[in-house]
Formats: structure tokens, C-alpha cells, sequence
């Protein structure tokens, strides 16, 4: 199967979702210690429960797995990459999973506008390895490993004024090309990044300037 025929394959939220914990998984693997996996070791080493994972790795894998040697890691680590859209441009992180980050997780509608946001990071232990809405929350400090490994070009960030400048400077520093900023900070990125700052709260100073004016002339 080409990666074209893979990309129309249909393939359930949920299992997307869990595709970058098992890329990093497999990425973290001993390549010269082993070259297959059986999922049934995946399923015990990321605590998942074992059938879900065959049929995860059935939807992407384009060789299959054989019966006693499981997996060959190399060509599972391409197949999830080409699963996961790794040219894609619209492929996003989180920073910052707290009230606005879990909203943005869990709203589905951005995939209508090709926006793939496929996990966050935390610094909050209370928050990190938790998944929301099916995506994980991994801790702040595997962002670069894990932008690189899923070529990640937009992060978003949700973080507190106060740590907006750092998480962008993560974010420069992990490959990102492009910030969606919602945090009410103006930040200082390199020439080449585009930034797209957004504030509800000039919108609705916007809408009420609108609707004095309008009473306005309506006395
Ligand atoms: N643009 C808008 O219209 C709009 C609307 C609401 C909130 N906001 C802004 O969004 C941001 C988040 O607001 P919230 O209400 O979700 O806050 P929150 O406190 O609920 O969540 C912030 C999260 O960021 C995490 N965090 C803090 N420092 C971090 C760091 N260095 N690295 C990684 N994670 C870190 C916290 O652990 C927490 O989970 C704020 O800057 C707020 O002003 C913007």
C-alpha cells in the first residue's frame, strides 16, 4: 500500500490519537538490540490493552505483523509517521493543557480546517501523562524530542502571561515555524516565524465599542 492509499484508509479518532505515544515509544526503542516488536509488548510496556493496540497497529501498518516476530520497528516508525501526515504543515501542539489547552484538545471542529492538534505539554505533574479528549499531555521538557519526531510547524500556546516568552522560545528551539499565540503577551520570535496572536478580549471591546456607538444614535 502507498502512502497515498494509507491516507485514505479509514482510521477511528481515538487511534490517531494514540499514534505519537506509540511513535515515541518505538523511536525510544534499541534499533541494534532488536528489529521487531510483537504488539503485545507494546500493549504491556505503554499499559494498553492489548487488542486495541493490533487493531491500532493493523490500520497503519503496511506490511502487517508477522505471527511470532511481531512488528520490523523501522518500517512500523514509517508507516505511523505516513499515518500521522509527517510533511503535513497543519500538524500542532499545545503548550499549556490547563482551562483554554483542554478547550482547543477538545474541540474536533479544527480538523475541518486541516488543523491537526495531536498532543500538548504541561509542567503541572497533575495534568502530564493524562490524555484529553484522546490526545496526551506529555511534560514541557520532551517538547523538542517530540516536535521533531512528529515535524511538528504550528504550536499553539495556553500558558500563563508570564511563561508565554519561554514556551515560544521551546517552541523556536523544537522546530516550530508558526505560533498561534493566546496568551496576552507580545512575543519576541526570529524574522522567520509567523505569530498569530489572538484575543477575545479585544473582540469583545471591538463588539461593545459597535454597540455604544450604535445606542448612541439610536437616542
Ligand atoms: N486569547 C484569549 O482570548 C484568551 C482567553 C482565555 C485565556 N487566555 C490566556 O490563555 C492562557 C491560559 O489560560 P487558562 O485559563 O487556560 O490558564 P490555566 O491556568 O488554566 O492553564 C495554564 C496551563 O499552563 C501550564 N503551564 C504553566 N507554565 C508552564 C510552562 N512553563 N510550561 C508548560 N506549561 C505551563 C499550567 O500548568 C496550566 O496547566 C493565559 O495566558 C490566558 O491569559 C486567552
Amino acid at each position: 500500500m502507498n502512502r497515498d492509499e494509507q491516507n485514505k484508509a479509514p482510521i477511528s479518532k481515538q487511534t490517531l490519537n494514540r499514534m505519537p505515544a506509540y511513535l515515541l515509544y518505538l523511536k525510544n526503542l534499541d534499533l541494534q538490540e532488536r528489529q521487531s516488536i510483537s504488539a503485545s509488548a507494546i500493549a504491556s510496556d505503554l499499559n494498553l490493552n492489548e487488542i486495541q493496540v493490533r487493531k491500532d497497529l493493523a490500520a497503519v501498518s503496511s506490511s502487517g505483523g508477522k505471527p511470532r516476530k511481531g512488528f520490523d520497528i523501522h518500517m512500523l516508525i514509517e508507516d505511523i509517521k505516513a499515518y500521522l501526515g509527517y510533511d503535513d504543515v497543519n500538524n500542532a501542539v499545545i503548550a499549556g493543557a490547563g482551562k483554554l489547552g483542554q478547550a482547543l484538545l477538545c474541540y474536533d471542529g479544527f480538523s475541518e480546517y486541516g488543523l491537526n492538534i495531536l498532543a500538548a505539554f504541561d509542567s503541572d505533574p497533575a495534568v502530564i501523562h493524562q490524555s484529553v479528549n484522546a490526545k496526551m499531555v506529555y511534560p514541557i521538557e520532551k517538547m523538542p524530542e517530540i516536535c521533531h519526531l512528529l515535524n511538528i510547524q504550528i504550536g499553539i500556546i495556553t500558558v500563563p502571561a508570564a511563561y508565554a516568552q519561554l514556551v515560544c522560545d521551546q517552541f523556536v528551539k523544537s522546530g516550530i515555524r508558526a505560533i498561534w499565540n493566546f496568551a496576552p503577551v507580545l512575543l519576541n520570535v526570529p524574522q522567520d516565524i509567523l505569530v498569530q496572536n489572538e484575543n477575545m478580549a479585544v473582540s469583545l471591546a471591538i463588539l461593545s465599542k459597535h454597540l455604544s456607538v450604535k445606542l448612541k444614535k439610536n437616542d
